[in-house]
Parts: C-alpha cells; structure tokens; sequence
C-alpha cells in the first residue's frame, strides 16, 4: 500500500460532490466528450474506445479491453496506458457535475500485471470538491467487474472554462471542433452548470 501525496487530500473545507440535475441517469452510457479523444473517441483508430456509464451519486464505471498495441512488455499492458484508462475514467465524471475540469494530479498504483486481451472493470468517484479543485479516485479489476484491482488511483481535477482548450489547443482542431455540431452542442452541455 503507498502513500497518497498531500495535494490529494481534500482540505478542511471540502464539501461533498454534487450530482448535477441534468447529468445522464444511473446506467446510461456517457458518450465520447470528443470523437478525436484517445481515451473515449469514436472517431480516433489510435484510442483506447474506452466506455464510460453513469452510476449512482457522482461515480461511474467503465471499461477498457487491452489491445496489442497497448503492450508495454510482451503480452502486458504498458503502464502509461493503464494511467490514460484511469486518468479518462477520472475525467469522465466530469459529465456527471457538468463542469469542465483538467486533470492537475494523477497518482497511479499498479498492482498486478494486465495481460493483452484483459477486459479491465473501471470504477470511478469523487470523493470531495473545494472551490475549482475536484478530488477523486478509481480502481481497474481484472476477471470481472468484482475482479482483483490491478490498478487504482487518486487525481486532482481542476475545473476550467472552455477558453482552456480555445486558448491553449492547436487552431486548426479547434476551428474543427467549433464547426462541429455535435462538439458544440457537448461543449455546451458543460457549460450551462449554475
Ligand atoms: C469549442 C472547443 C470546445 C472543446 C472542449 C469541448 C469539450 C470539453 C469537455 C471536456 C474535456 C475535459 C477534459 C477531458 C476529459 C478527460 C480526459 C482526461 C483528462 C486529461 O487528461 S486533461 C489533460 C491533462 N491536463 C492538463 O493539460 C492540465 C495542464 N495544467 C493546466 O492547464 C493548469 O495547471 C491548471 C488549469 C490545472 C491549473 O492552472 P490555473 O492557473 O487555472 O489554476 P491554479 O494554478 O491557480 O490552481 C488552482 C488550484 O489547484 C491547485 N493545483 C493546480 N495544479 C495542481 C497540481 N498539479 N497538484 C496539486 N494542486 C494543484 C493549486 O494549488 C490551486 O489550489 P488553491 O486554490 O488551493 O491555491
């Protein structure tokens, strides 16, 4: 067991996340919140297709199947693969608060090996918000959704404006995606949180 750095603890005043109203119902599929994402895109041939599905409170569950271009060693996993799976799980629960929020701090445990093939069970919830900052964690099972963890972490999400990707992002994705309907219209989802 290691230790979580301090950054990773809420501080005296966290308070409880709260499910947003409109946020998808306990069992729905999230979708990707960008079709050229590597870890939820439909449209990237690269990503992990990861699929994220509302759960009760603010938590989710989501799953992954380790591909053969995902190895690290001969028929395992590569780790930082393993991290991008959580870290998405992680930012897939953004949905549910319907904020925007980036990823600040990820701490990883690797647990046990996860062989190509392996359909990893990921669970994911906040545990506690604090002004912008958003705290969370997830575990990877293995061998079924109440399969040994393989893998688990804890992250630091902290939440921005859309003007974070405008701002930063290459222009020409982000002419893309601004011509884009459906990118708009998920955008916007994000952003009419009270
Ligand atoms: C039309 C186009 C639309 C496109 C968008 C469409 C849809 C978007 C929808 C969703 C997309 C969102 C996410 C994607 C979802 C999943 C993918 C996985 C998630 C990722 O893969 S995402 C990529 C990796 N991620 C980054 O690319 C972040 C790079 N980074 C920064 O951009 C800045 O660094 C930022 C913004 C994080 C903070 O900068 P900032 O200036 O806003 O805020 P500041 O520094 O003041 O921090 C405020 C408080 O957080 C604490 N804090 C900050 N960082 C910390 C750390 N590392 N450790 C411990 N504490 C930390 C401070 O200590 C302070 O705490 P306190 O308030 O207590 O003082």
């Amino acid at each position: 067991m290691s230790g979580i750095s301090a950054s990773l603890t809420p501080p005296a005043d966290a308070v409880a996340a709260v499910r947003h109203p409109d946020a998808p119902a306990p069992g729905e599929l999230l979708g990707a919140h960008y079709g050229q994402c590597f870890g939820c895109g439909e449209d990237q041939p690269h990503g992990l297709h990861l699929q994220a599905r509302a759960g009760e409170g603010v938590s989710l569950t989501a799953e992954f199947t380790v591909q053969p271009a995902h190895q690290g060693a001969p028929g395992l996993a590569h780790g930082g693969v393993l991290a991008t799976a959580l870290d998405e799980t992680l930012g897939s629960l953004n949905w549910l608060l319907r904020t925007i929020a980036v990823t600040g701090r990820l701490e990883t445990d690797f647990v046990r090996p996860v062989p190509v093939g392996t359909v990893l069970y990921l669970e994911a919830e906040v545990t506690a918000v604090a002004g912008r900052k958003i705290y969370s964690r997830a575990a990877g099972r293995i061998g079924g959704p109440d399969g040994p963890v393989a893998i688990r972490a804890e992250a630091l999400f902290i939440e921005v404006k859309v003007d974070h990707f405008v701002d930063n992002g290459r222009p020409q994705e982000i002419k893309a995606a601004m011509s884009d309907p459906d990118q708009l219209r998920r955008a916007r989802a994000f952003e009419v949180n009270p």
